[in-house]
């Protein structure tokens, strides 16, 4: 009674004829069979109602070109089977069985770039990140300059001398490098190889010429954040009381951030590290990675 009112209401629509059909319910409608139907001839709601009832699959090449002939395997009903029963009747009709592997591939490593002017926190949201994430690489810099108290040969930075430096850049050894306030930076590439090739994300911390020049390497093949503090006075204070600077490295550093902050646009993301909101900061850099991992069109750095 409801299929005859529906077959009723549907002919007096333009959904009527079958050459108006969506596509998928005119491909559903020449792949299953349509035993027991009681079929209203031009009818489309009669055929989809029988796809719902009777879902055995026939095949389509079939060498009379009847692609309505039904399967001889039987789909237990479902309250009646158990669940490996009926996932063996539903191979059995579709010809192949359900694979385990993954519908999608895994996503690629992804090289993500931190930086921002000095003083904004990204030493400092990178020390968080590295406690509360997995699977990322830290990349450690090779630096000419001295090491300051508290800081580890290895893991802040690799500290060599300006000659052993200038030696590593000749030999093609550094992704990129650059002179910063008068002591040389740069990334070492065998770290980065090492590491993707284990299936690690690669963070890179970089101030912003380094990323102006990463941007000209790896273009849009590796994910560019700036790190921001929500104002310039609060950045300017964060950089006196972190006294680390004299106070004309500070003036230098200061009217350099000045000009840094223009080259926001150059970058992907941006970050703002708010005073004491420095977890907030983090999550946010995590749900960019997290973003990145689930695009469907990945990008693909080649170091
Ligand atoms: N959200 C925050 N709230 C308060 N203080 C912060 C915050 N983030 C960082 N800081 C502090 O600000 C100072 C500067 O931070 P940090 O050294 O991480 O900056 P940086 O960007 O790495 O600087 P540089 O480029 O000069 O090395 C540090 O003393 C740090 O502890």
């Amino acid at each position: 009674m409801l299929r005859r009112l529906f077959c009723t209401s549907l002919a007096h629509s333009n959904l009527h004829h079958c050459h108006l059909l969506p596509i998928p319910y005119q491909s559903l409608h020449n792949s299953f069979t349509l035993t027991n139907a009681i079929l209203c001839q031009t009818c489309p709601a009669s055929r989809i109602q029988n796809i719902i009832e009777t879902p055995r699959f026939s095949s389509s090449n079939s060498p009379m070109g009847d692609t309505r002939r039904p399967l001889s395997v039987p789909i237990p009903a479902v309250d009646k089977a158990d669940r490996s029963e009926l996932l063996r009747a539903l191979e059995a009709s579709l010809g192949s069985s359900f694979s385990s592997d993954p519908i999608c591939p895994n996503p690629n490593p992804l090289i993500i770039v931190i930086s921002g002017p000095s003083g904004v926190g990204k030493d400092a949201v990178i020390k968080k990140l590295r406690e509360s994430r997995e699977g990322l690489h830290f990349v450690v810099t090779a630096t000419s300059r001295a090491k300051r108290p508290g800081e580890v040969d290895g893991k802040d930075y690799y500290f060599v001398s300006k000659e052993e430096f200038l030696s590593m850049a000749e030999r093609n050894e550094l992704l990129e490098y650059a002179l910063v306030y008068g002591d040389y930076k740069g990334i070492p590439k065998q770290q980065i190889r090492e590491y993707m090739t284990k299936g690690y994300d690669i963070v890179l911390r970089v101030d912003i010429q380094g990323a102006e020049t990463l941007r000209k390497i790896l273009g849009n093949s590796a994910v560019f954040v700036f790190l921001v503090a929500e104002s310039e006075m609060t950045m300017v204070e964060r950089l006196i009381d972190r006294k680390t600077e004299t106070a004309e490295a500070l003036l230098v550093r200061i009217a350099t951030a000045r000009e840094e902050v223009k080259h926001v646009k150059n970058f992907d993301y941006v970050v703002v590290n708010a005073k004491g909101k420095l977890e907030s900061a983090v999550k946010l850099v995590e749900s960019i990675i997290d973003a990145e991992k689930a695009k469907v069109r990945q990008r693909s750095a080649v170091i």
